[in-house]
């Protein structure tokens, strides 16, 4: 895979894909970290006086125009960021675009209009993937958190421009990642969470093979608990899963890999922040209540787990932590993961929320922009974005 330094940009139009799809609320951008990564790519090529053509996608609008998911305050963000101009084009392609385009000066930036306001962007229709590449002499890819989606921008129009390369982004995404799965300082530990079993199950199939612990926590331990017979209430469980959950573990045992269960939970009689709670070993969780977070003693444990580490990747929250009575489990390991002198990797919107909450953003190895991309490349699949940057031209 090429890198942009790899390629002369000068007075060339460069055509970057971007995931500028961030959160908003009531037109604030809530959290721009995946702009702000981005920008090292956007300064390079303005620097390497390439005419810069940024493009991404916001939210899912549907092949319609909508105007609240347009790309204009997410420019008008990115003029304060780069400290400089950036022109917004009425749409993304099309002959206005063209001339825009065309009249664009070395080291100038133009920021296309969302692109999935034309259904053909999610199809990767081969039209529209055309008019996307006429605009550009060369592709750059630094949008690895959409690299999961086989759209135009991001497969179709790579294939159809000249020379393509991987922005530093991108790149930077990459190689933590294979550091972290493929080449680990070991002892290597997956920390895995969140609300499902079967969203999780190809991560964990994967990884198994790679990582010498493994740690189940937040709602999908449940379906686990409860398929070494122990009763978990009304917790959220699969109960299609326990055969599946069962054989996991056999698997982990087979290959010789520690997995960490929750051996207490914080329970709630109802899954409300105002609910009564208390804390139960996992073999005293009442009839009719829920298993909310894990417990003190789990915490206890999951952090001794990760105390010589080498490595540590964590997707995933250990309990409903969204609310302040069980976000403690989450804050806790996002705190030791911090602390940690291990390389640490974390990925999805969740993980980084709260590591955002935990406060200890700046003490991670490295947070991942990705959120099903991410979790995709946990499964150990191909992201297509990134396939097509090695097919040859
Ligand atoms: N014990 C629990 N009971 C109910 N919900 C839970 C529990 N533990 C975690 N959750 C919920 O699981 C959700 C996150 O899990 P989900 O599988 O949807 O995403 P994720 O893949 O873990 O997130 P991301 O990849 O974005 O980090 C959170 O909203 C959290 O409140
Ligand atoms: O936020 C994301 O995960 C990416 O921008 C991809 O968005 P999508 O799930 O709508 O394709």
């Amino acid at each position: 895979m090429k890198t942009i330094r790899e390629l002369t940009l000068q007075g060339k139009r460069v055509l970057v894909r971007v995931d500028f799809n961030v959160p908003m609320d009531g037109g604030e951008i809530t959290d721009d970290i995946r702009m702000r990564e981005a920008l090292p790519t956007l300064q390079y090529i303005r620097e390497q006086q390439g005419r810069l053509i940024i493009c991404s996608h916001r939210g899912r609008p549907k092949g319609k125009r909508v105007e609240d998911l347009s790309m204009a305050p997410i420019g008008a963000h990115l003029e304060r960021l780069l400290d400089g101009p950036v022109a917004m084009a009425p749409d993304c392609v099309g002959e206005e675009v063209v001339g825009l385009v065309e009249r664009l000066e070395p080291g100038a930036v133009l920021m296309l209009e969302n692109l999935r306001f034309h259904e053909q962007e999610t199809k990767n229709e081969p039209e529209f993937c055309e008019q996307l590449a006429a605009l550009a002499d060369v592709y750059v890819n630094d949008a690895f958190a959409v690299s999961h989606r086989a759209h135009a921008s991001v497969v179709g129009v790579a294939q159809r421009v000249a020379e393509r390369a991987a922005g530093f982004l991108l790149s930077r995404e990459i190689d933590y990642f294979q550091q972290a799965m493929e080449h680990p300082i070991r002892p290597l530990v997956a920390i895995i969470g969140g609300a499902k079993v079967s969203s999780k199950l190809g991560v964990l199939q994967n990884i198994l093979p790679r990582v010498d612990r493994m740690i189940i926590g937040g709602a999908m331990a449940n379906t686990f608990l409860k398929s070494r017979g122990i009763g978990v209430g009304v917790s959220l469980v699969e109960d299609d899963l326990l055969d599946a959950a069962r054989d996991f573990m056999a698997q982990a045992e087979a290959a010789g890999v520690n997995l960490y269960l929750p051996v207490d939970v914080v329970a709630a009689e109802r899954f409300t922040a105002d609910a009564a709670v208390k804390n139960v070993t996992c073999l005293d969780i009442p009839d009719n209540w829920l298993a909310l977070d894990i417990g003190p003693a789990t915490v206890t444990y999951f952090v001794e787990a990760l105390a010589d580490a080498g490595t540590i990747v964590w997707n995933g929250p250990m309990g409903a932590f969204e609310m302040d009575p069980f976000a403690r489990g989450t804050m806790a390991l996002a705190r030791a993961i911090a602390a940690s002198p291990a390389l640490s990797i974390t990925g999805g919107g969740d993980s980084n929320a709260a590591i955002k909450k935990a406060g200890v953003a700046g003490d991670i190895g490295y947070m991942s922009t990705g959120g099903g991309a991410f979790l995709e490349m946990m499964e150990g699949k191909q992201l297509p974005g990134v396939a097509v940057l090695s097919e040859d031209s």
